[in-house]
């Protein structure tokens, strides 16, 4: 084992730190005078008070640099989902996970948090106000949750070895938006520049949790400071949400029209657009092996887009005192403010 100093309670490290999430979290953490040690396979910026390791988290080694002198790990790392690369996944989501918390015991961490997503219990099928008792998915909607179950299952069960004297505890957010974000609003204008966003699938009357992503950070953060050894934290999964469940289709006109696009208006029943891209799917499989096709609406976009999927956010108020920090009026203002690039005409 390496040689260890005592680790200042203030030092941590974020691994995913170039990250959509990552980023907006060590921002948080200097303001609240930590310091911090971003590892990520890539360096997108420089900040004050924040040193960079480039590499990748299978790489023991390269981990032990970043991880010197560490009290607290946020791992907040993932190959994107829309990758759908299932050996990548596995890699880096399983494998990865399994080197993270190696290192971890290794250099003396004691607390690692985990970013792992509600998703984790979703099958494609409505649900309302879930909590975290729910079972695990046993059909995944895809390759990317399939891995963030089993990297879940990694840091709680290594919470349970009580002698290897460090502790985890698992955030699961979802339909994490805010500025920066590569994914939801760059996807969404996309697909409305393509003339893609026209219909509404379903009855657009579906429930769900889109998460501002500072309401996600301030639930990692009040997890890493009540994660203690007699806390309930340890090993335990937390839904952190904007606790305001929004039609699906209301909150996507609301950034469209925002950015000055027009709202989808006509409905196309659910099973006829998820039975066409399941097709498409499957086509774009077929032929994967001589040309690569990404369908903008992938059987697990339709199925997000028109079943309720909202999770309740209880346990976190009760044991950590989370409350939302930012409304989601609010959250979509700011968020529509900082897209202005993808404004219509721009
Ligand atoms: N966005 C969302 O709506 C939700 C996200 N989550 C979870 O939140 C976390 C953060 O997501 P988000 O910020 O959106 O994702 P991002 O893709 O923006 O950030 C992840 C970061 O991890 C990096 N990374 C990927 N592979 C490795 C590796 N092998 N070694 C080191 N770094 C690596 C990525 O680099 P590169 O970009 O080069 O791949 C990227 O910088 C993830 O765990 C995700 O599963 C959970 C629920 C919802
Ligand atoms: C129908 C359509 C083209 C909508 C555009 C928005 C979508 C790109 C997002 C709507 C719900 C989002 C979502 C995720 C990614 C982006 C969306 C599909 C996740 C899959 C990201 C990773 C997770 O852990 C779960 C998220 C669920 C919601």
């Amino acid at each position: 084992m390496a040689t260890r100093t005592r680790p200042s309670s203030k030092r941590c490290a974020v691994i995913g730190g170039s990250g959509f999430l990552g980023r907006h979290l060590l921002e948080r953490l200097v303001d609240r005078g930590y310091t911090v040690n971003v590892f990520d396979i890539r360096q997108a910026y420089e900040l004050p008070g924040v040193t960079f390791h480039r590499g990748d988290l299978c790489d023991r080694q390269a981990l032990l640099v970043a991880l010197k002198e560490v009290s607290i790990v946020f791992h907040c790392a993932s190959p994107a989902p829309a990758s759908d690369d299932r050996a990548l996944f596995q890699r880096v989501n399983i494998d990865g996970t399994r080197t993270v918390i190696q290192a971890c015991h290794e250099a003396g961490v004691q607390k690692l948090i985990l970013t792992s997503s509600a998703s984790v219990v979703f099958e494609g099928t409505d649900i309302k106000n879930g909590r975290e008792d729910l079972p695990y998915a046993k059909k995944p909607i895809d390759y990317y949750t399939e891995t963030k179950i089993q990297q879940e299952k990694l840091s709680s069960e290594i919470n349970q070895i009580k002698e290897k004297g460090f502790l985890t505890v698992a955030i699961r957010p979802h339909g994490i938006f805010g500025p920066r974000d590569p994914q939801l609003v760059p996807i969404l204008i996309d697909a409305a520049r393509r003339g893609k966003m026209k219909f509404i699938i379903g009855d657009g009357s579906n429930l769900v949790d889109f998460t501002y992503v500072e309401n996600v950070v301030h639930g990692h953060i009040l997890a890493a400071e009540h994660l203690k050894a007699d806390s309930p934290l340890c090993g335990q999964a937390y839904h952190i949400t904007n606790d305001e469940p929004v039609r699906f289709w209301d909150f996507m006109s609301q950034i469209l029209e925002g950015l000055g696009y027009s709202a989808p208006r006509y409905h196309l029943p659910y099973t006829l657009v998820y039975g066409i891209a399941l097709l498409l799917w499957l086509i774009a499989l077929v032929l994967r092996p001589l040309i690569r096709i990404k369908p903008t609406f992938s059987p697990m976009r339709v199925a997000l887009a028109g079943t309720h999927h909202y999770y309740s956010c209880a346990r976190a108020k009760k044991d950590m005192g989370y409350q939302p920090l930012v409304p989601l009026r609010e959250a979509i203002v700011r968020t529509v403010e900082s897209y202005p690039h993808l404004r219509k005409g721009a």
